[in-house]
């Protein structure tokens, strides 16, 4: 009930559509409910004159015509026009819904995301919506009133017009909702299982796409068809099953059933006519005929509508469950770093409540000193970075920018101090330009074109046609790694941070574009405070501070020289490092 009334609140955005609409489909409804009396009076006209050897005049039965026609032309003209209504306000609400649920999405602490598959997270965005805007705004929310009129119309026409066919169709009316609330029984579970194969075709195909060079190296393209295959199959059975169902009960058993009770109520009507016990006039004959054969289509549609409600219900449920899930608290104030100092003060921190993931971290850095962190997989290394970015805050200590305690600013403010330089640069769809200015109107193409000098990605960016207005397409696939992390060079100087996090970006490279992209970095180092996650020693060592991270504790620290003469794990790694390169 509660998704119920908060789905039905977004109405208000178009309430006016709403109205009209269905005031429209009402008005559409009535036309057909009041058609089939015309019709008898026509019919009437015919038999009376007939019986009477009376003259059939043309022109009155032209008038019937045209009234006939031109009743059921226009209810079909409003009925067209309260459509278009109703639909352009479903998309309209679907579009606020969809908006709405993914403005939040984007404010969900990154910790939302831990544990939860992007492919999940999209579909709520955009296949449950989807499936509000068709089946509660386009269909339930419009149609249901109209088909209760169109019953309850008939059935009150019908026994106006006749008391015992009326009542005889009433004695129908469950029989024909228990068939069709068997039919959905049957159908449910096999629209379940189709549904299930299409989104699990559609994560294996993600799969396949993202990891296309993996799959191929490793030869897995047979097995992964064969899963493919599988789930097509079922995908292909589900649907047949469907099929069947659908083309015997709803087409074939359910049209004999409705053309059967027709076809009886006809013979008993006629019998009664024919023999002159029946006082009813052939017209009155025609209209008992027409509401018997229409009842059945709205009492079908009513019993689909509930389907399609729960199906809203369960959606809508998804949709607001993202919608309720908190965004982080987060304070007014404006962080401002003038120098750009960073103390990290006895931090103990863990993702998940009872994990430990960073023990009493302490160091400090000043303004434009370089630190390198290392140690082994696992040791906490991005953790500081993800702690410095506001990404988590630690359980316990501080973290403090120019003398401030981060946690005390907001998000935003504390993330445009930081430039980010990852390993794989992530690039946007976009142009080269805006991967550059990340959209900042402040950043003119003047300054897009010095970063890009000075990082020295000129060679680069003039080998292309089109320069910096080259179109960025699919992460940036189509440039190299170098290039992708020159741009990220040129991305990051252009922001022009106080603290710059290098994320091993000088690792995977060949010598030459190493040469480049240490020459990048160094332009955009100088006079920031640089923290650079190193697995290979031998570029952090001029950095100021070494800090060696072991199962989230700072295990050594100090500069290159310092922790050699320490002989302890960083002097082993180095050893290690520079073995290994000679050989
Ligand atoms: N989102 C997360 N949720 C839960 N645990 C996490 C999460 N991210 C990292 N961890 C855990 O925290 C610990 C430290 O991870 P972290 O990524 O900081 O290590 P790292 O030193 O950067 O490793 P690597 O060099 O492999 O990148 C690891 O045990 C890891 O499993």
């Amino acid at each position: 009930m509660k998704t119920f009334n908060r789905l039905l609140s977004y109405v208000k955005y178009r309430k006016f559509s709403y109205l009209i609409g269905i005031l429209l489909l009402l008005i559409s409804a009535a036309l057909t409910i009041y058609a089939p009396i015309i019709g008898s009076r026509l019919i009437n006209y015919v038999s009376l004159q007939t019986q009477e050897a009376e003259v059939i005049e043309l022109n009155i039965l032209v008038t019937f015509f045209v009234q006939y026609l031109g009743l059921i032309i226009l209810s079909v003209a409003i009925g067209y026009g309260s459509f278009l209504i109703l639909a352009f306000a479903s998309n309209d609400i679907s579009r606020i819904i969809r908006n709405e649920v993914h403005e939040h999405m984007q404010n969900l602490p990154i910790s939302y995301f831990d544990d939860k598959p992007a492919a999940k997270i999209s579909a709520r965005i955009v296949n449950d919506t989807e499936v509000l805007r068709e089946n509660f705004y386009q269909n339930f929310s419009t149609q249901v009133l109209l088909q209760v009129v169109q019953v309850v119309g008939t059935y009150v026409a019908l026994i106006l017009v006749s008391r015992p066919v009326g009542l005889t169709m009433l004695i129908m009316l469950p029989i024909f909702v228990l068939w069709q609330l068997g039919y959905m029984k049957m159908i449910q579970p096999l629209n379940h299982r189709w549904r299930e194969s299409v989104s699990e075709m559609n994560s294996q195909t993600a799969e396949i796409v993202q990891g296309a060079s993996i799959v191929q190296i490793f030869q897995r393209q047979e097995s992964m068809a064969d899963d493919f295959e599988k789930t097509n199959q079922e995908w292909l059975d589900s649907r047949r099953k469907t099929n069947y169902i659908d083309s015997t009960l709803t087409w074939n058993l359910s049209g004999f059933l409705k053309n059967t009770v027709t076809l009886l109520v006809m013979m008993y009507l006629g019998t009664l006519f024919t023999e002159g016990i029946l006082g009813y006039s052939m017209g009155v004959l025609f209209i008992l005929i027409d509401y018997v054969n229409r009842i059945f289509d709205p009492i079908t549609m009513i019993v689909r509508l509930m389907t399609m409600f729960q199906q809203a219900l369960v959606a809508g449920h998804r949709v607001f469950e993202m919608m309720d899930t908190p965004i982080e608290e987060d304070s007014e104030r404006e962080l401002i770093v003038k120098a750009g100092q960073v103390s990290f003060n006895k931090v103990n921190f863990g993702y998940k409540t009872g994990q430990t993931v960073l023990k009493d971290i302490n160091f400090s850095v000043a303004q434009g000193e370089t630190v390198g962190l290392v140690g082994h997989t696992g040791s906490g290394k991005s953790s500081i970075i993800n702690l410095l970015f506001r990404f988590y805050d630690p359980q316990a200590g501080q973290i403090l920018l120019d003398g401030q305690n981060i946690r005390e600013y907001n998000r935003e403010s504390v993330r445009d101090q930081m430039g980010i330089v990852l390993q794989e640069p992530y690039l946007f769809t976009g142009t080269i330009a805006s991967n550059i200015s990340m959209n900042d109107a402040s950043i003119t193409e003047e300054m897009i074109q010095d970063a890009i000098n000075k990082v020295g990605a000129r060679p680069m960016i003039d080998k292309l046609e089109l320069g910096i207005h080259t179109p960025v397409v699919e992460k940036g696939q189509s440039l190299s790694s170098g290039e992708r992390q020159l741009i990220s060079f040129a991305r990051t100087l252009a922001s022009n941070p106080k603290i710059l996090i290098l994320d091993e970006a000088t690792s995977h490279i060949d010598t030459e574009t190493e040469e480049v992209i240490q020459h990048a970095m160094n332009v955009v180092k100088e006079g920031r405070t640089t923290f650079i996650i190193a697995h290979r020693l031998s570029t952090i060592q001029n950095a100021d501070q070494i800090i060696l991270l072991d199962q989230g504790m700072i295990k050594e620290h100090g500069n290159h020289q310092e922790l050699l003469n320490l002989e302890g794990q960083y002097a082993e790694m180095f050893h290690m490092q520079a073995k290994a390169a000679t050989v």
